[in-house]
């Protein structure tokens, strides 16, 4: 493949560039999943066969564990690890204080289990990720096939009662069947405009029963690398605040680009 990548797509990518700074020798990294992260993963493979970086990698999805093979990164299950140094992930939404919601491409349950297996998760997210208040993205809940329209019907009710802006669940589809997750399980999408008290409604969610996760991050993020369309890269961290800003040259990455496209 060739051809100009999109501002969107430049954005995730030096996002992506940027956060395997984050990775040293001999480290165990959590690998997320979805189309920045999927940046990430190659250009890890890259270091890898380049440089001899030498590092495990655990994937948080079938997806990404086929793609970390295919660029040459050892791929190793959560139990082998038994605990990560990074995970480096995307994310659907970020706030101020680094809470994200997770779970556009289906993976938030092997997302959070191994982000909070991790002493360091770096969130990397173009810059149109960012929200004064999360929710406008649908938060994904993972629910257990069985009975999963009545679990529905309870996590509406809940909503009300909690007095929760939308109230909608939608069953995500693939085609004309429900969407399955690595683990089997379905994902319901809530429609919630802006989520109030998030911690709360996330403890309340896993309370339930038939679900399994919710794509609430709260308190597990400590960095989030911005991308903007331009080459710039922020990075936002928990401690530090804002403590970088500069930009990526693509003339010098222009092969880059086009090797990881191809
Ligand atoms: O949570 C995720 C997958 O479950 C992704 O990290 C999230 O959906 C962001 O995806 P992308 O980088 O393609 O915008």
């Amino acid at each position: 493949m060739s051809g100009e990548l999109s501002p969107i797509d430049k954005a995730k990518f030096v996002a992506a560039k940027r956060s395997v700074d984050y990775v040293e020798d001999g480290m165990r990294v959590g690998l997320g999943t979805g189309s920045t992260a999927a940046w990430m993963v190659r250009c890890l493979g890259e270091l890898v066969r380049d440089d001899g970086l030498k590092i495990k990698g655990v994937p948080t999805s079938t997806r990404t564990a086929e793609l970390a093979r295919e660029v040459g990164i050892e791929v190793i299950s959560l139990d082998e690890a038994k605990w990560l140094d990074l995970t480096i992930d995307g994310a659907d939404e970020f706030d101020a204080n680094l809470n994200l919601i997770k779970g556009g491409g289906g993976a938030l349950l092997q997302e959070k289990i191994v982000a909070t297996a991790s002493d360091q998760m770096v969130v990397i997210a173009d810059v149109g990720k960012e929200v004064e208040t999360l929710g406008a993205f649908p938060l994904p809940i993972e629910v257990i096939p069985f009975g999963w329209e009545t679990t529905k019907s309870l996590v509406e009710e809940m909503l009300i009662s909690m007095d929760v802006l939308g109230r909608d669940a939608t069953l995500r589809m693939n085609g004309d069947r429900p969407f399955v997750t690595d683990e089997g399980n379905y994902i319901l999408d809530l429609h919630l405009g802006r989520i109030g008290k998030a911690n709360q409604l996330a403890m309340v969610l896993n309370q339930m029963p038939g679900v399994v996760e919710n794509g609430l991050f709260i308190d597990i993020c400590d960095v989030v690398i911005v991308g903007y369309g331009d080459g710039r890269v922020e990075t936002r961290d928990i401690n530090e605040g804002t403590v970088e800003e500069d930009r990526l040259d693509f003339l010098e990455s222009e092969n880059l680009f086009t090797d990881l496209q191809d």
